[in-house]
């Protein structure tokens, strides 16, 4: 675990120490968009036209910020359009990397490159930051197109269409403002609160972050015990991005992270929401859960350093959910 200086892998921890043990994660870097006629997005750059096959997106399947893009790609009609490759779960000394395993571990399917730091200084020989999934990459560029997960979602709700017929709407125009109410409170309390109470080095950043978070929780179950989605009756981007989160919160979170004054299945109308959202056609594959728990346990040495995966309760995300 580390972070590229001027294009060099230095092996460190997140540093704490300068934020009163509180995890502060940095600002994304490549915010370029792809755009059906090529003409710059909101940030970044032009040129980057939506074409089948230009684009390659690279995950992991433990991580939640990745998960988001590859339900997108699912729900979107894009795996034929855009390729995929995937790390393997243990992110270790040099971070992500690509040996493959028999479990979905693709290896790097473009270049062979060992590890996903080689990604970033191919894109960029002098970048300084943190090499993080997912990474939108263009192959005819050979460069980044984006590594921020939230706007990668959006690329893929409408660059595409045009290519896919696929116009499925999870960012409909007359929800906007509400989504990005609901997504910015979800974001810093539960999909970020999760790692600020798990990475917290001060029992002050812990209370900090956990008390929120389950404040969220309440909030959330409340709200969808009169409403089916997080937007009412129409399924949105900020479903899927709870989704995520949600799906790790009882494999991972309520342990490693000490999320624990709940599970999630506490909550009969999240915990059915969740199952709902799981089984939506085409989810349930993007969810690897060995990678999940795999990953988190034995790459985070600081907060359980023997490594050992833990037994974990089974949990039948194919129950009934009942939302109808
Ligand atoms: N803001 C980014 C965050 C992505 C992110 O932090 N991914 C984690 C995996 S869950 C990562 O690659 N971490 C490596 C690191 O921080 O060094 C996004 O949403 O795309």
């Amino acid at each position: 675990m580390g972070l590229l200086v001027d294009g060099k892998w230095v092996d460190q921890w997140y540093d704490t120490k300068s934020s009163g043990g509180k995890f502060v994660r940095s600002a994304s870097q490549f915010r370029n968009w792809i755009t059906a006629d090529g003409s710059a997005g909101p940030s970044g750059s032009d040129g980057f036209k939506a074409e089948s096959g230009r684009y390659h997106l690279f995950v992991s399947y433990a991580c939640p910020w990745a998960h988001r893009t590859l339900i997108f790609r699912k729900l979107k009609g894009l795996e034929d359009h855009i390729g995929m490759s995937a790390v393997h779960p243990d992110m270790l000394g040099e971070g992500w990397h690509f040996a493959t395993d028999d479990h979905g571990a693709t290896g790097d399917i473009l270049y062979g490159l060992s590890h996903a730091h080689n990604l970033y200084t191919k894109a960029d020989p002098t970048y300084s930051g943190r090499v993080t999934v997912p990474i939108l990459w263009d192959k005819q560029r050979e460069t980044i197109v984006s590594n921020e997960s939230a706007e990668i979602i959006r690329m893929f709700n409408s660059a595409f269409d045009g290519i896919t017929g696929n116009t499925d709407d999870y960012w409909p125009e007359g929800h906007r403002d509400e989504i990005e109410e609901v997504n910015a409170r979800i974001y810093d309390t539960l999909n970020n609160g999760v790692y600020k109470s798990g990475f917290a080095t001060t029992q002050e950043a812990y209370d900090a972050a956990v008390h929120p978070l389950f404040d969220t929780l309440d909030w959330l179950e409340e709200r969808l015990s009169h409403q089916r989605y997080l937007m009412g009756d129409a399924l949105t981007e900020a479903d899927w991005r709870l989704f995520t989160t949600l799906i790790r919160f009882d494999p991972v979170y309520h342990l490693h992270f000490k999320c624990n004054r709940r599970r999630l299945m506490d909550y009969p109308n999240l915990w059915a929401y969740t199952r709902e959202l799981y089984q939506v056609p085409g989810v349930r594959e993007t969810v690897n859960m060995e990678h999940i728990v795999r990953h988190y346990h034995y790459s985070h040495e600081s907060i359980n350093p023997h490594r050992i995966v833990p037994i974990n309760p089974v949990i039948d995300y194919d129950a009934p959910h009942g939302r109808g």
